[in-house]
């Protein structure tokens, strides 16, 4: 299924490599996404199509000698409007507001907030209430603007989720009238303050968003685009999941079809061809391999350099930053990496695994400070270079302060609680004696052989990311 909105029909063949450049050789490289599989696909497609035509030209040679990100359009495959009023029908219900309404009567339209590869996102206030919310205005024409809507409102109500408002029709768009989120997309935090998260923070973030996810699955919804890009937050630092543009429904051992997702993100599953909800898993891995150590775990100088890392590359979490990281976080970033689908673990495991415990429920903080007061702590530390360690602590506290904690969500970010290796182990260990059901843990606390080898192109700042 193509998501028109982020493609266009007026340039079949966009210049990738100039649009790739542009993110290459910056920070944000490291960590940010920016091209969705789709246009890759799309774009390789109907350059294959091109080249047919224009014999000895390879769509490759062509990729990378044609102009630049593609504008939106309406496809001229799709009727628009088709399958509207059965979609559209019950948005109007739960949100009470007529699609014959105009969304100029009812709202204020306010600066430009966000921009998608649709279109934007702007600002508008209610004329009754004065509230501020965010609208985001997307083409009619491709099923996956119908699906987007309905996924919205099927999923909204939850916390975690940016609720929908209200909708508006109109001859050629959708309106979507959501809740606004003021503090912005967590990849631009994460751009302020330079530095990897404290485990403390990544564990809060990742608490945060697998309690989405898992409420996605639940209700039956394969997000597929999982990334700090897609992941907003509101004035007091909630994580709320946005961008469903990519989401599909599924059913019970369904499996989904079709390339979708963002390059960096995508598991290696979607790039053979089948698979289900375990592809989130994979997505929120990599969010926490940026969090905990600031960079992509797989990288490349091409798309193509990329897949082959997600497919191949071999992670090593024992060298490196990763002595500088607790043996729990390792071990669950291995569990959401692992290319073994029945072996990844779902978004409940990932809740209850000992290192999210470990940061996000009180009762063990409780536990842990008392251990500390007794000095249990230090007995437990791990034989980490005294110069390694001070790097970590001068990082995670220099990230603290600069970051007054910016993002809240459900704990206080107190220098207390800054990481202790030994002492996450050893808690860890046991915790996960105690809160992980025996069959449950012979899968995900199960060995797992060490994951070797890192990605030689990940170590060199100049080469991250610059397919993306
Ligand atoms: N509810 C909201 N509150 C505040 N800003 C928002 C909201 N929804 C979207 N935005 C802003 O608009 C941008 C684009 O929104 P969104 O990601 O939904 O569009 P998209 O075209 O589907 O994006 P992409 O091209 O990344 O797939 C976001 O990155 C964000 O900055």
């Amino acid at each position: 299924m193509r998501k028109k909105r982020k493609g266009s029909d007026t340039d079949p063949c966009p210049n990738l490599t100039n649009f790739l450049s542009s993110t290459h050789n910056s920070r944000s490289s490291a960590i940010t996404s920016h091209y969705s599989l789709e246009d890759y696909t799309r774009l390789k497609k109907r350059c294959k199509e091109d080249a047919n035509e224009e014999s000895g030209v390879s769509y490759k040679s062509r990729l990378a000698g044609i102009a630049t990100a593609p504008p939106c359009g309406i496809s001229s495959l799709v009727t628009p409007g088709r399958g509207l009023k059965r979609k559209i029908g019950c948005i109007d219900v739960a949100t009470q507001m007529g699609r014959k309404n105009k969304i100029e009567n009812d709202y204020a339209s306010g600066d430009t907030i966000g921009h998608g590869k649709f279109g934007s996102v702007w600002l508008c206030r209610s004329k009754v209430s004065g509230a501020e919310f965010a609208c985001k205005t997307l083409k009619k024409g491709e099923e996956t603007v119908h699906r987007e809507v309905e996924i919205m409102q099927h999923l909204s109500g939850h916390p975690g989720v940016v609720t929908l408002q209200a909708v508006y029709e109109e001859t050629e768009c959708f309106h979507l009238v959501m809740e606004l989120c003021s503090g912005g997309r967590l990849i631009d935090k994460m751009f302020e303050e330079g530095d990897p998260c404290s485990e403390h923070r990544a564990a809060n973030i990742l608490k945060e968003v697998m309690l989405v996810v898992k409420y996605c699955h639940d209700m039956g919804v394969v997000h597929r685009d999982i990334k700090p890009e897609n992941i907003l937050l509101t004035t007091a630092g909630k994580i709320k999941l946005a961008d469903f543009g990519l989401a599909m429904r599924i059913s019970n051992g369904q499996n989904l079809t079709g390339l979708a997702g963002s390059p960096a993100y995508v598991a290696p599953e979607v790039l053979l061809g089948k698979y289900s909800e375990k592809v989130d898993i994979w997505s929120a891995g990599v969010l926490l391999h940026v969090l905990l150590v600031g960079r992509l775990p797989f990288q490349g100088d091409s798309l193509e350099a990329v897949f082959e890392a997600i497919k191949n590359v071999e992670l090593n979490f024992h060298t490196g930053i990763w002595q500088l990281i607790s043996k729990p976080a390792r071990d669950l970033i291995g569990r959401m990496l692992t290319r073994d689908v029945s072996a990844r673990i779902t978004a409940d495991e990932v809740l209850r695994h000992p290192w999210i415990l470990f940061y996000t429920e009180r009762t063990l903080k409780t536990l842990k400070s008392k251990m500390k007061n007794q000095g249990g702590g230090h007995s437990q530390q791990l034989a980490i270079a005294p110069k390694l360690k001070s790097d970590r602590n001068r990082i995670e506290n220099r990230s603290l302060s600069e970051s007054s904690c910016p993002l809240s969500l459900s704990d206080s970010c107190e220098p207390e609680d800054q990481d202790d290796c030994g002492l996450v182990d050893a808690l860890a260990t046991a915790i996960s004696h105690v809160r992980i059901s025996e069959p449950k843990r012979s899968r995900v606390c199960g060995p797992t052989g060490p994951i070797e080898q890192q990605c030689s192109s990940n170590m060199k700042a100049n080469n991250l990311c610059k397919a993306f």
